[in-house]
């Protein structure tokens, strides 16, 4: 059997990292993408001297002996685009963001004078530069204001989009489908016969796309056949970046994805539990990821295996993060398979384990939080050991 750390970087050597294309700012996939260039600024900011508050520019000089009483020139609002020139001894009365005149040098908020529009009277003296915002104080013409490489997020979106870009070159959340597999599976909410299961991986798998912050393209079910099976994913991967199929892969007399792929993708066993069954293989650009049909294992190789893999593409750089945790409670661990222990993971970083670990047991998982690494060669877990832990990512 190959070991997870082999298989992870089998899958690792084979995928790339997904073309770079524009996406203009507005698109909803925009966030979370991976800038694929340097973002430049064509523009100075702030684009001109402008007020930091509300009330008067004048010349500090003007203001020194304070209380003074000057002439008001005018009024300068936000979005005033003319060029106003303040007189010495005069002042304008100006609003937050608007040009500051040329010849002032400060602005003195209202608070601070009697707020009047003909005439005004300044109760304090300021200093010069006082509430101006001055041209490229903050990023100058041709500054990066985002570097390649960048997941972006919202706090990004002001510099790129200020520094006068409406699209950006990105490499985009890989678009996966997810294809689940099995004539026992019925879509949710439906009624069953006897012997049948509602398909929960398809959902399952779903919100893992969304949660690690990539993109569903497609959801579908297939049965046992492989023909079926086999012209299901050719058509899907026309349409996605990546697919994800669970079921099918071990060691029973109808498995489809053993049975339309057999020699084009690779099935193996991994020496881990869950997840022992493997597959992968390429429609022409496409991984094909092909997951265990238990629905724990398939949560586990997803965690494990794709969404590391959906990272590269992606050109994410962000790992998964794990903590070590102290075991308050011990279980037994299959000899020679690493075990994904679904736990729960305390603030104090303590874990106990969440239920049977048998890989059809979703009651247990419903009640974990984290996945909890006992390697391969350990079969008893002991209260007090320390564990390498994976939190379980949720929503945003
Ligand atoms: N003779 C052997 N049998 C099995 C072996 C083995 O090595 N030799 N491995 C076992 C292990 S480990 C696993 S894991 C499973 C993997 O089986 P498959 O990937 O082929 O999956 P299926 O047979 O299609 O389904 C397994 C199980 O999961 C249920 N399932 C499948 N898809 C869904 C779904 N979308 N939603 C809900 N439940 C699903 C399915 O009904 C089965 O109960 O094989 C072992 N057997
Ligand atoms: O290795 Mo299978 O994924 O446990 O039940």
């Amino acid at each position: 059997m190959r070991s997870v750390e082999d298989h992870r970087r089998h899958l690792l050597d084979q995928v790339r990292s997904l073309a770079p294309r524009r996406i203009p700012v507005l698109a909803p996939e925009l966030l979370g993408s991976v800038l694929a260039a340097d973002v430049v600024s064509g523009a100075a900011l702030p684009g001109f001297d402008n007020s930091a508050m509300d009330g008067y520019a004048v010349r500090a000089a003007d203001v020194a002996d304070a209380p003074v009483t000057l002439p008001v020139d005018g009024d300068i609002p936000a979005g005033d685009t003319r060029s106003s020139v303040l007189q010495p001894g005069t002042a304008w009365r100006i609003m937050t963001g608007a040009p500051v005149p040329a010849g002032a040098d400060s602005v003195v908020q209202v608070e601070l004078t009697d707020g009047g529009t003909h005439q005004v009277r300044v109760e304090h003296a300021v200093a010069p530069g006082t509430a101006v915002r001055r041209l490229g104080g903050d990023v100058q013409k041709g500054d990066v204001v985002a570097l390649a490489g960048t997941r972006i997020a919202p706090w990004h979106i002001p510099a790129i989009v200020s520094a006068g870009h409406a699209e950006v070159e990105v490499i985009p959340r890989p678009r996966v489908g997810i294809v689940t597999t099995g004539d026992e599976l019925r879509p949710a909410g439906s009624d069953l016969a006897y012997g049948q299961v509602i398909d929960c991986n398809g959902p399952m798998l779903a919100s893992l796309v969304t949660a690690h912050g990539f993109a569903v393209g497609a959801v579908r079910a297939v049965g046992d056949g492989g023909p079926e099976t086999r012209a299901a994913l050719t058509s899907l991967a026309g349409e996605v970046d990546a697919i994800v199929t669970s079921g099918g892969v071990s060691a029973g007399a109808f498995e489809p994805l053993k049975l339309a792929f057999a020699d084009d993708f690779e099935f193996t066993q991994v020496a881990m539990q869950p997840g022992k069954p493997q597959g992968f293989g390429m429609l022409g650009d496409v991984p094909v990821f092909c997951l265990p049909g238990n629905p724990v294992s398939s949560l586990v190789s997803f965690e494990v295996f794709v969404a590391p893999a959906l990272r590269s593409m992606a050109g994410r750089p962000d790992a998964a993060r794990s903590v070590r945790a102290t075991v308050q409670t011990g279980w037994s661990s299959p000899p020679g398979r690493a075990q994904f222990a679904r736990v729960v993971l305390d603030h104090d970083r303590r874990i106990v384990s969440s239920g049977g670990q048998a890989s059809h047991i979703m009651g247990g998982l419903a009640h974990a939080n984290a996945l909890a690494v006992v390697p391969a060669e350990v079969t008893q877990v002991h209260e007090g050991d320390v564990l390498e832990v994976i939190p379980l990512i949720g929503g945003a």
